[in-house]
């Protein structure tokens, strides 16, 4: 599990390890971290460029005692300090070994730029002199250290300038920012060095691979296809039969032990053509309600209500939302539907994803599964999970139908809404990056990798 802690509890963390460790040492294992990743980046030492930004921190410390380090390996390190004053310890450390302090303006040919301008303790956006000197330097790849600096490192909001890094180097754990969209954008590949901080629990965390292994449904040894859980599909219309088709199509990926569809006559032909093993309505452990209903959403919904299972709410029934208030439920919808259903612009969505997703949890007492780049399943007391896995391929009509048959299918096999939605939210993105190869996808694409990915986890 990737786990993304909050400033506070890092500071609360590290000061319990400071107490215990000799002065520096913290910092020293930071850096050197740090030192070995622009090392690797750079593919070597000797005879590299590389600039540090340096702020009035901690974080501009750890770019000075990184830049000692790399020069110490014979690369040509100067530092910007950007602040009146800048750790002292690091300035003596750079310049004992080699490196120099410069002035910002024009620079020759440059490999890396390390950004050290503000970490954990930094406020929202840039100062005039840091925006000048990233202007100097346009073009060449970037490390953060610990954070893009000038985005909002509990939240993963971004307001005014900031630093857009190739690579984010961070210490101890993981930060909000650097998994909740659009700050997550800001940070490139991630690495994380361990300090040996002992953390709590993380409100924010990304599920891997291993752990959506672990938690995938298997069938036990004399399991038949009712104790594997029955999931009923209610999507599609006579206007909208592709709804049907492609719900049902995530709900039969081979994880619940039946599907059944209930819903328009037309649509059911077509089901059956496609989907020969799905059967019709009948009792089922979950229900996947809403892509494609048309004016039937809200009857829908209701039917799928009275029958007390956990429910998918998507597309068409988000709109009746209240009706599964303090159910089983799993919410899911995109920016521009969130944003109905709270009355607020998507624009405000799309800048606070977290908030917003946190805040629909709360107020519907529901799972909320908000569809992005970076997906937020969001619990109502606000403990998140965010997926990271997909490709902008997915970015495709009906890839949404996929996704809601699939969450409903792992909901009838038993898992709770929370895991329910971030496993089939990791899954969906997975068997898209599976099925894209880099190339174009439509979404039956994606329903039509998931056994192959199935397989290769339930194998692990
Ligand atoms: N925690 C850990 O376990 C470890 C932490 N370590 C490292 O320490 C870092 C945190 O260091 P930190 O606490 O000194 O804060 P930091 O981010 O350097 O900011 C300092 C000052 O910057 C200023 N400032 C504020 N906003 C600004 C802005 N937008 N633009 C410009 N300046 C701004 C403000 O001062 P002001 O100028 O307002 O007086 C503020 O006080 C952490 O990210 C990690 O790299 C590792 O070494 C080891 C383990
Ligand atoms: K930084």
């Amino acid at each position: 599990m990737l786990r993304a802690h909050t400033v506070e509890q890092v500071r609360t963390a590290e000061a319990a390890l400071l107490a215990r460790l000799p002065e520096g040492a913290l910092m020293q294992r930071a850096a050197a971290g740090l030192a070995y990743a622009v090392l690797d980046l750079l593919g070597g030492g000797y005879g590299r460029r590389v600039l540090l930004l340096v702020g009035s921190g901690d974080n501009g410390g750890d770019a000075l005692h990184a830049g000692a380090v790399l020069a110490r390996r014979g690369v040509q390190v100067e530092a910007w300090l950007l602040s009146s004053s800048a750790h002292e310890g690091g300035v003596a450390a750079l310049r004992g070994a080699g490196g120099r302090i410069g002035t910002p303006g024009p620079t020759g040919r440059l490999d890396v730029v390390v950004d050290g301008i503000v970490g954990i303790g930094g406020r929202p956006g840039l100062r005039p002199d840091a925006v000048a000197a990233l202007a100097h330097v346009a073009g060449v790849p970037v490390v953060a250290v610990d954070t893009p600096s000038g985005v909002d490192v509990d939240t993963g909001e971004i307001s005014g300038s900031h630093v857009t890094a190739d690579l984010t180097v961070t210490f101890g754990t993981h930060k909000v920012c650097h998994l909740v969209d659009p700050a997550a954008q800001a940070c490139g590949a991630l690495q994380l060095v361990d300090i040996g901080l002992d953390l709590p629990e993380a409100p924010v965390e990304a599920l891997q691979a291993a752990d959506v292994a672990a938690l995938l449904p298997r069938p036990a040894a004399d399991a038949h296809k009712y104790t594997r859980g029955v999931v009923g599909v209610r999507s599609g219309s006579a206007a909208y039969p592709g709804a049907a088709l492609l719900s049902v199509a995530g709900a039969a990926c081979g994880l619940a032990g039946m599907v059944r569809y209930d819903g328009d006559p037309a649509a059911l032909d077509l089901v059956r053509a496609a989907h020969p093993e799905v059967v019709g309505p009948g009792r089922v452990q979950a229900w996947v309600v809403g892509s494609g209903s048309d004016d039937g959403a809200e009857d829908a919904l209701r039917a799928a209500v009275a029958d007390g299972v956990p429910i998918v709410v998507d597309a068409d029934a988000l709109a009746f939302a209240r009706l599964t208030r303090g159910r089983p439920a799993v919410l899911t919808p995109h920016a521009g539907e969130l944003a109905r259903l709270l009355g607020v612009e998507r624009a405000d969505v799309e800048a606070r994803w977290l908030e917003h997703a946190r805040r629909a949890a709360r107020e519907h007492d529901a799972v909320v599964l908000l569809k992005g780049r970076h997906t937020v399943v969001a619990r109502p007391d606000g403990r998140a999970r965010v997926t990271t896995t997909g490709t902008p391929w997915l970015a495709t009509a009906g890839a949404g139908d996929v996704l809601g048959g699939l969450v409903g299918a792992l909901l009838a096999t038993g898992l709770d809404p929370f895991d329910a939605a971030s496993v089939g939210s990791w899954l969906h993105g997975a068997a898209a990056t599976l099925a894209a190869q880099d190339g174009p996808i439509v979404a039956s694409d994606v329903a039509a990798a998931l056994p192959d990915l199935l397989a290769t986890l339930t194998t692990r």
